[in-house]
């Protein structure tokens, strides 16, 4: 097996929120590689952490302790002005609640982030069109969010990540909010985008959307759980491997 690229890593990593006089260890000492080109699914209960360890990772908040690399840059070290750019050039994001801004049109949600990582117009625009065709959004560039469907406006929170072609996708429960076969076409299109090379981390509550992954972690009570590894299997069908997520899952509920 060929050895796995980290591009992530994140050591002894800790996120303690403050409210009021009280503290909360939502992220508790993590230790966790992500590899490039895999597909890593996030799962766990609500409130165990994952959208707190999505943050640290992807550098959108601040760690209270530890470390997090991506390469070989500490990225928790870096300054605003480093960090902001360094998340608009080298991350995607999907947020759990699509995020879009609602008095902007689709294209120019779409297209913002380009602006923001100082690429050229035209290269925007090229850019733009592409991932238009490839979600399926051409017809709905022109409208503002509230004009289209759920479906519609997280293809094009889809679209708005991916303009600055990251290194790596984040992805928080982007199914969440859609039905059965809108998810089963974001899925789909995830899964597409990793089999072409794309880094994808993704965290839901969906069984059947974790069957994507090639490696699936646990998170309980801001801890790693566990671990599950699929690697590129190609030879276990989608049974068997919702089969062994499900026990899988319900052996770390019950521990
Ligand atoms: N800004 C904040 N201030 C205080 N507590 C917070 C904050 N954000 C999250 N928390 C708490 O940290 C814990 C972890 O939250 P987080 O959103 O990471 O969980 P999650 O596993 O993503 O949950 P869900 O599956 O419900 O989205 C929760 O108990 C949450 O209430």
């Amino acid at each position: 097996m060929l050895e796995r690229q980290v591009i992530i890593a994140a050591r002894n990593l800790c996120k303690t929120y403050s409210a009021g006089n009280e503290q909360y260890h939502a992220v508790r000492n993590v230790d966790l590689d992500i590899h490039e080109g895999e597909f890593t699914v996030i799962m766990g209960n609500s409130g165990s952490g994952k959208s707190s360890l999505l943050y640290l990772l992807s550098g959108l908040d601040n760690v209270t302790a530890g470390e997090v690399y991506f390469r070989d840059r500490r990225i928790d070290q870096f300054g605003e002005r480093e960090l902001s750019d360094f998340r608009a050039k080298n991350i995607g994001y999907i947020y759990q609640s699509i995020n879009l801004v609602p008095d902007l049109t689709i294209w120019d949600n779409v297209t913002l982030p380009g602006y923001i990582a100082g690429q050229k117009k035209e290269a925007i625009a090229t850019r733009a069109r592409e991932l238009a065709h490839t979600m399926g959004i051409e017809g709905q560039l022109g409208r503002l969010p509230s004009q289209t469907s759920g479906g519609q406006q997280q293809r094009a929170a889809i679209a708005r990540a991916l303009i600055n072609s990251p290194d790596v996708l984040f992805a928080d429960e982007p199914t969440g909010s859609l039905n059965y076969d809108q998810g089963v076409a974001v899925l789909d299109l995830l899964s597409g985008m990793n089999k072409d090379g794309q880094t994808v981390v993704m965290v839901t509550h969906d069984i059947k959307a974790a069957c994507r992954a090639d490696r699936l972690i646990y998170i309980r009570d801001g801890k790693i759980g566990g671990i599950l590894e699929f690697g590129k299997q190609g030879d276990m069908n989608t049974n068997d491997r919702e089969a062994l997520i499900f026990s899988f899952v319900s052996q770390k509920v019950r521990v």
